[in-house]
């Protein structure tokens, strides 16, 4: 097999492999590495397996609005069997049979930079590969978690949040570190899957901090309201387990202890370009690797290394990573071939606009753009509306006493939106339009023709451009 291809993607995540659709598609070869599973950590450890474990939750909640239906209680077994399925038994050959169908060459081994276009693959025997792209390396390794230096949480060997997805006895009482989206969608689910005593230890006053205040109140208020026990601005000040595997016993700031079957942290990642040999081209150690954007590695010279998803830090989200890499892909391509290289859907502007996100809790958190405190900060003239989506006639047939919020935040220079968030039990669909909305910049006055559909939820696009005035 030659050690020489044009491409070198290192890390088959959902952005490496979609570096690799692109550039072969665009007649280049291209190698990928993978030092685990093709598909990378959303396939098999974070968005697939947390949603598949979020739905029975979400499922029960919305029948519990529903007057005149119930349901029985979860079947526990069924839901894992059926995590276990989406994520295909933890098994990627159905990745590696997609990435060889559009001509990918899958090279296992943990890869690390040698050199100038030049990669050195360690497999897992030890046994050492060279080899050389003609035009670009390009990073996709994603990130790995924070583990904060807590006495004695190391030694407990805490759960990580990839621990919670491939749960497979769920424990009956459990402690969550952190109160970010991975702590919440997952602290959500385990309860309602059998974490009977859940606590969920939050070190600053609210969670969900990078949203709308009142998203982070509306997820608080829901799990507290199944049982959670949210301990604001506390922090965990010592962990003693002193048997492996046995039970866990927890010093809080706030003077409790507690005891729990489990510990899991989700307090954020770092990006994953830590021991990649990135110090040999001038690049610090374990920093998120700046791109510009066409997402090229922009401290390195002659412009051969890319870096797209997770490892740039430019938002740590699935289909922001693909995004980038789709953009990654057709740069390198254009450039190869003395092409353009700069058409408008080669420049990454989503990013910078604020990056979509659902946040899959009950209820659903739906924001793109900017929050009002951001757009603030960013000098915009703002002003900001916001709407109770109960009050909408599509909300009130969808549930019986339908909670939920919008808020649309306006340039008022342009009188276009900066940013959109909805609040509400099952509207992750809802999204998309805010995000047309916002990343084409579509006046408000243009807006006002789309109508949207009557009875439906999206008639809160109506009733946030009332409110506004129009
Ligand atoms: C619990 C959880 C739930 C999440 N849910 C969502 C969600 O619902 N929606 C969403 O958009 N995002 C979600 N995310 C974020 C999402 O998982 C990441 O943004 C996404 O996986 C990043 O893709 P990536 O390709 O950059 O990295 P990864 O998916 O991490 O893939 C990187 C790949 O590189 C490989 N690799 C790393 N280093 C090397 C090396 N040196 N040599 C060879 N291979 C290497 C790894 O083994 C891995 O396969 C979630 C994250 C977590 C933790
Ligand atoms: N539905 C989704 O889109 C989804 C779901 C899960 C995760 N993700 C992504 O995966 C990434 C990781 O998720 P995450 O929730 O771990 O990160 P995060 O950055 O969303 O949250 C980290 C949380 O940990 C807290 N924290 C940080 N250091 C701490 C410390 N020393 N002690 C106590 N608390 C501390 C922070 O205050 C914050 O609440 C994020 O980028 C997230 O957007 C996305």
């Amino acid at each position: 097999m030659s050690d020489v291809f044009d491409v070198i993607v290192i890390g088959a995540g959902p952005a490496g492999e979609n570096v690799v659709g692109r550039v072969t598609r665009g007649g280049l070869t291209a190698a990928v590495v993978e030092q685990d599973l093709a598909g990378g950590d959303c396939s098999y450890w974070a968005c697939i397996p947390s949603k598949a474990l979020l739905r029975p939750m979400e499922l029960v909640a919305e029948v519990g609005r529903q007057p005149g239906l119930s349901v029985g209680p979860i079947d526990v077994p069924a839901v894992l069997a059926r995590r276990d399925e989406a994520v295909s038994g933890y098994d990627d050959s159905g990745q590696v049979r997609w990435l060889e169908s559009v001509h990918g060459t899958v090279i296992r081994g943990r890869g690390r930079i040698a050199g100038p276009r030049q990669v050195e693959v360690t497999a897992a025997d030890g046994g050492k590969r060279l080899l050389t792209a003609r035009h670009a390396v390009v990073l996709a390794t994603g990130s790995t978690p924070v583990i904060p230096r807590v006495p004695g949480l190391a030694a407990a060997d805490p759960w990580l949040t990839k621990d919670a997805t491939a749960v497979k006895e769920v424990p009956a009482r459990l402690i969550v570190m952190g109160g970010g989206v991975a702590a919440c969608e997952l602290a959500q689910a385990l309860h309602a899957l059998g974490a009977k005593e859940t606590t969920l230890v939050v070190r600053k006053d609210r969670v969900l901090e990078r949203t709308e205040p009142f998203a982070g109140e509306m997820v608080t208020a829901s799990l507290r309201e199944a049982g959670i026990d949210v301990r604001f601005n506390t922090t965990i000040e010592k962990v003693e387990r002193p048997v492996p595997g046995s039970e866990v016993t927890v010093d809080l700031s706030d003077g409790t202890r507690l005891t729990a079957d489990e510990i899991m942290v989700a307090t954020g990642r770092d990006p994953g370009s830590a021991d990649m040999g990135l110090p040999l081209i001038g690049l610090p150690d374990g920093a998120p690797v700046a791109v510009d954007d066409s997402m090229r590695a922009t401290e390195v010279e002659a412009g051969w290394l890319y870096a797209v998803g997770d490892v740039n830090n430019r938002s740590m989200l699935t289909h922001m990573g693909k995004y980038q890499a789709r953009i990654a892909g057709d740069v390198i391509v254009a450039r190869v071939a003395g092409a353009p290289d700069d058409l408008p859907s080669m420049r990454d502007r989503a990013d910078a606009m604020g990056s979509p996100q659902v946040i899959f809790t009950d209820p659903h958190v739906c924001a793109v753009g900017r929050t009002e405190e951001r757009a603030r900060r960013d000098g915009f003239n703002v002003r900001a509306v916001e709407y109770d989506i109960g009050l909408v006639t599509g909300a009130y047939l969808q549930a019986d006493g339908y909670k939920g919020r919008a808020k649309m935040v306006v340039d008022e220079d342009r009188r276009v939106l900066l940013g959109v968030t909805f609040v509400g039990p099952g509207i992750a669909d809802l999204l998309h339009g805010a995000t047309i909305a916002v990343t084409a910049e579509v006046p408000l006055d243009d807006l006002w023709h789309a109508i949207p559909v009557f009875p439906a939820v999206s008639e809160i696009w109506l009733r946030l451009l009332e409110a506004y005035g129009l």
